[in-house]
């Protein structure tokens, strides 16, 4: 399973680059801009990282963020994950960051769009890396700082194809932002936004009939509630699902308990993504192994899953019907 799992070229598309901040960047980093932190090693960091919600899991993330600062800092953060997915043979990935996690420093959009862009063309060059950028709005801030961010990104929008939304969910529902992504789509963008990690069926609905978005951010959730099934379904609505992430943020308790699998069978567009792997323990490759040895994910459900993530990117049709042949190779060339 693990050889086919690698062999396979893959997609990503949950992944918050700065959740792929590694202990030892953050610590070098924190030395390089004097910036304090409650970690002297790399240890201390790994034993912080233990989370009982999504909320203690936020709180140290904009902290370990906040060690980035120079534009050769957003480099290195996104040439390591690019590497990553070279790696893991991820050969396409649509890529979150959060813009406001970084403005609210002092941080220009300069700054780190120019690092991110350097590193995703090094990578395009070098080996052919396909990557998109999704612009995500932090979800406890207001609206119109959301709408002041999507105007400060005007210059950028060359780079930038999709808006997400993202951060602490409950409290925060989709309706809260339906003028903001009513501006994105006026610009031509697609939109994204996680609804159902945390939060109940309800904000999966807002997101689909409010903010009227192309695909949603785990809504692992959705699974309370049959009419949204037989709409997701009915839609082809893509869920980017993200199963370690689930269980260090306690969304299920346990892999054995996690609902991806009855959402496959059930025909939802189910993909596997690692949203933040530094912080939860595993990259993409990691995902589907534990999917394997938690749920016995079978190797036709992987390569399902794997052309689910094909067909609900954001490619072009050709460059989809490209992968999705790909994939057939593979698997007749591994397969009994
Ligand atoms: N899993 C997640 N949910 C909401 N916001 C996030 N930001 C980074 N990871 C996130
Ligand atoms: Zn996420």
């Amino acid at each position: 399973m693990e050889k086919l799992i690698q062999a396979l070229p893959k997609t990503e598309l949950h992944l918050h680059i700065e959740g792929t901040l590694e202990p030892s960047l953050m610590l070098e980093l924190s030395r390089k801009h004097k910036v304090n932190l409650p970690y002297t090693n790399v240890e201390e960091i790994q034993k912080a990282y233990n989370f009982e919600d999504l909320q203690s899991f936020l709180d140290l993330y904009y902290l370990g963020a906040s060690v980035l600062v120079d534009e050769d800092d957003f480099y290195q953060l996104m040439w390591q994950y690019l590497l990553k997915c070279k790696e893991q043979n991820i050969v396409h990935t649509e890529i979150m960051f959060d813009p406001q996690t970084h403005t609210l420093r002092g941080i220009t959009f300069e700054t780190f769009m120019t690092g991110f862009t350097r590193a995703i063309e090094d990578a395009k060059q070098q080996w052919g890396q396909s990557s998109l950028l999704i612009m995500s709005f932090l979800r406890h801030l207001s609206e119109q700082e959301a709408i002041d961010t999507l105007n400060a990104a005007k210059p950028f929008l060359k780079h930038i194809k999709i808006v997400g939304l993202d951060s602490s969910e409950l409290g925060n529902p989709p309706e809260k932002f339906a003028t903001v992504f009513k501006q994105a789509k006026d610009l031509g963008l697609l939109c994204v936004a996680h609804a159902g990690e945390e939060g109940p069926a309800e904000y999966i609905w807002q997101a689909l009939n409010l903010l009227h978005v192309d695909r949603i951010d785990h809504g692992v959730r959705s699974s309370e509630d049959p009419k949204l099934i037989e709409t997701l379904v009915k839609l082809k609505m893509p869920l980017t699902v993200c199963p370690l992430s689930n269980t260090k943020l306690c969304v299920f308790d346990d892999m054995k308990q996690h609902n991806i699998l009855d959402l496959l069978n059930q025909d939802v567009l189910v993909t596997v993504n690692s949203d933040d792997p530094s912080y939860f323990g595993g990259y993409l490759n990691e995902n589907y192994l534990a999917l394997h040895e938690a749920l016995g994910l079978t190797q036709d459900q992987l390569i399902a899953i794997v052309k689910n993530g094909f067909t609900g990117s954001f490619l072009p049709a050709k460059d989809k019907q490209y992968w999705l042949q790909e994939i057939d190779k593979v698997e007749n060339l591994i397969l009994p």
